[in-house]
């Protein structure tokens, strides 16, 4: 499953990303008293080696794995904030900043873009307890991180807004993690607001879940009401991780980023067994052997322990370190070296596969390299981005790269920019498209086969081919979800039948609360369906998707030409029903971004030899020199330097010159 929320809040734009997790432990003063909710539980944060001592004395049986399950913005982060204080694992510092949000996007867009992770210690009638908390992100690119995050827990705090309601991605996350076998604890949160419902939203979960809703906690995450009531439940209701420390060590993958002194850094679930600095492990996906350099739990920083046993989720590196982060497939098991034969390993997670692609060039070729190795920084700590080299006509050498989704890729745009002030110009998203080719020739190597490309560059030219002959052309089609207040209905129909989209089902549940469903072209949810949603629906409507395979349709490649030579950059595959209202809008708009030449320029967008928009740009002479006396020898020079330095900003398509800035202008959104 796949989804996006519309709600107010959350972000207008849209994917993820990596850790810095992880580095933040030395802001926080071991052994300070923090401030808590509650005074029953012990709440001073233990030292290093009281914390080691504390664990190495609490049974698998007193261990909770366990995730909040919530549609986005429903308050995760900042309930686990709350928890973390509530355990004296951090101390309350007055400020509304999220711990385990720690990417500055994440701050600055106030959504999860990276599971983080958290080991908290509480003492329950006598007893220690070693709970395992996972922050995972809410949004719809991330649903590969949720699934994962879902199999290291046994149970799941299922989070609801008191004044939204049951929400598309509450849903959506539900079923994951009931998929998973998790055990769910409801909780309304946000009771604090003035249009909090608690009822409304109790009898959505009974009706939706057909979840018990008698002793559902009622909390506020921001105030901290009720949110002492929490972690006795999830002890009472969640159960203990089971496995065995005395077996051979079978140790799941979860996650892994990458440090610069320490290599890739693995989070890991331990099923059974123990593993500690100098154990020889072996990798079942890369059958490569590892020595285990250091092994810990996140405290909330990296705390290094000297055995992490059966039931625990925590850290390895390995010394020497793991250089490359592919190395680390997640879902990978891992054992003891030499027991690789009697130890059975998990079947392993799925690999995220790209859906939305993109090409970037760099305003100033020069900068080429420099930007080369910051984008090679921020994919070295995303396996999930693929990159590959690119070249445009119009922009020069650059890089095709492959996102999860579209918030997936914007956030990576602004990592990008925020953390190394490059200047890219980026390119219009696109999806992929599969051909059939026919047995037929003209097709050389291609006929009769299946390919599924990703840049216009590779849609054939389907000029001279007769209809039998030409490719058969396949969109990717999602199936989507939207649930919206009722009066807004009728628009939101209105939109998904304007994104070609086939209804499957309305479904009323609440009294108030309405989900659409249907199958529409990734094109359109990539073409900013979600942003249209939010804007028609005051922020209420919510979306969520999933993968629903191919379908046959008419696509094109639409290409720009500037006096009849194509800007390769600009090309899409795009549905033939699209290509006047597109055509006409390429044209007009990159008249107006184009300056005007020294002889007339015809911009046109076609399809093949078929033009469908046309628009002209005037010449414009301008001779800085003509009105300089001959003599004047010094200045005639500086203006012939500051053509030359102007010059080097433009490109040119054929006899064209076109400045960086038209294209930037061109294909921002406004
Ligand atoms: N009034 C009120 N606001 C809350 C409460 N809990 C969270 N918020 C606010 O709701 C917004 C979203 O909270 P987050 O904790 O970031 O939500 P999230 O579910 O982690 O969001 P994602 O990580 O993007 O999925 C923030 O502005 C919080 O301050 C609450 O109990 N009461």
């Amino acid at each position: 499953m796949r989804g996006i929320s519309a709600t107010g809040s959350s972000p207008s734009s849209q994917s993820r990303l990596f850790s810095t997790l992880r580095h933040a432990s030395s802001s926080f003063g071991l052994g300070a008293p923090p401030r808590c909710f509650s005074t029953t539980p012990p709440c001073r944060k233990p030292t290093a080696e009281q914390l080691e001592a504390r664990i190495a004395n609490i049974p698998i049986e007193r261990y909770r794995n366990f995730c909040i399950v919530a549609h986005i913005d429903h308050g995760k982060s900042t309930l686990s904030d709350r928890l973390l204080e509530l355990t004296g694992t951090i101390v309350k510092d007055g400020t509304n900043k999220q711990f385990l949000d720690k990417l500055d996007v994440e701050r600055q867009r106030g959504i999860t873009v990276k599971a983080q992770t958290c080991s908290m210690l509480y003492n329950y009638r006598g007893e220690d307890y070693l709970l395992h908390l996972v922050d995972t992100p809410g949004h719809v690119d991330f649903r590969l991180e949720v699934t994962r995050s879902y199999a290291s827990c046994g149970g799941a705090l299922l989070l609801v807004d008191a004044s939204q309601g049951v929400q598309a991605q509450t849903v959506s996350n539900f079923y994951l993690a009931f998929a998973e076998g998790l055990s769910l604890i409801p909780v309304v949160n946000k009771i604090d607001m003035p249009s909090a419902d608690p009822p409304r939203a109790l009898r959505q979960i009974e009706q939706t879940f057909e979840l018990d809703t008698a002793g559902t906690l009622l909390v506020s995450a921001k105030t901290g009401t009720g949110v002492d009531k929490i972690i006795p439940k999830v002890i009472e209701d969640i159960p203990a991780p089971t496995g065995d420390e005395n077996k051979p060590l079978r140790m799941l993958l979860v996650d892994s980023w990458y440090d610069t002194f320490k290599g890739v850094i693995l989070l890991v679930r331990i099923f059974d067994g123990t593993i500690k600095p100098g154990d020889q492990i072996y990798s079942f996906a890369t059958q490569t052997k590892y020595t285990v350099g250091e092994v810990g739990i996140q405290y909330p920083g990296p705390t290094p322990q000297t055995v992490l046993k059966a039931g625990q989720v925590g850290y390895v590196f390995f010394n020497p370190a793991m250089k490359r982060i592919q190395d680390a497939k997640i879902g990978d098991t891992f054992t003891l070296l030499g027991k690789e034969k009697i130890v059975e390993p998990y079947p392993g997670f799925e690999e995220p596969k790209p859906m939305v692609f993109v090409s970037a060039f760099p305003t100033d070729q020069s900068d080429y390299q420099k930007i080369a190795e910051h984008i090679g920084q921020l994919v070295l700590n995303d396996r999930s981005i693929t990159l590959m080299k690119d070249s445009s006509e119009a922009l020069g050498a650059g890089w095709r790269l492959g996102f999860l989704g579209s918030l997936h890729c914007s956030v990576f745009q602004d990592r990008l920019r925020q953390e190394h002030q490059s200047n890219i110009i980026i390119t219009e998203p696109s999806v992929p498209t599969k051909l059939e080719y026919p047995e037929a020739s003209g097709h050389g190597a291609l006929s009769g086969k299946t390919v599924v490309i990703s840049s216009a560059a590779d849609f054939p030219d389907q000029d001279g081919f007769t209809r039998e002959r030409r490719p058969k052309s396949f969109e990717p089609i999602v199936f989507a979800s939207v649930a919206t207040p009722k009066e807004y209905l009728g628009r939101v129909i209105e939109l998904c039948e304007v994104a070609r989209g086939e209804q499957q089902g309305i479904e009323f549940f609440g009294a108030n609360q309405v989900m659409v469903k249907y199958i529409i072209p990734l094109f359109h949810l990539v073409d900013d369906l979600f942003g249209k949603l939010k804007g028609a629906t005051k922020g209420y409507a919510t979306l969520d998707y999933e993968d629903a395979g191919w379908r046959e349709a008419d696509l094109v490649k639409m290409q720009l030409l500037v006096n009849r030579v194509p800007v390769d950059a600009i090309s899409r595959v795009i549905h033939r029903s699209l290509a006047e209202r597109l055509g006409r809008l390429w044209v007009t708009k990159f008249r107006e971004h184009l300056d005007r030449q020294m002889f007339e320029v015809v911009i046109q967008a076609a399809i093949g030899k078929k033009v469908l928009a046309r628009e002209t740009l005037k010449a414009f002479r301008k001779d800085v020199l003509q009105k300089l006396h001959a003599s004047d020898v010094g200045r005639r020079q500086k203006l012939l330097d500051k053509q030359k330095e102007g010059r080097k900003k433009l490109q040119s398509i054929g006899n064209v010159t076109i400045d960086h800035t038209s294209f930037q202008k061109f294909l921002s959104k406004s």
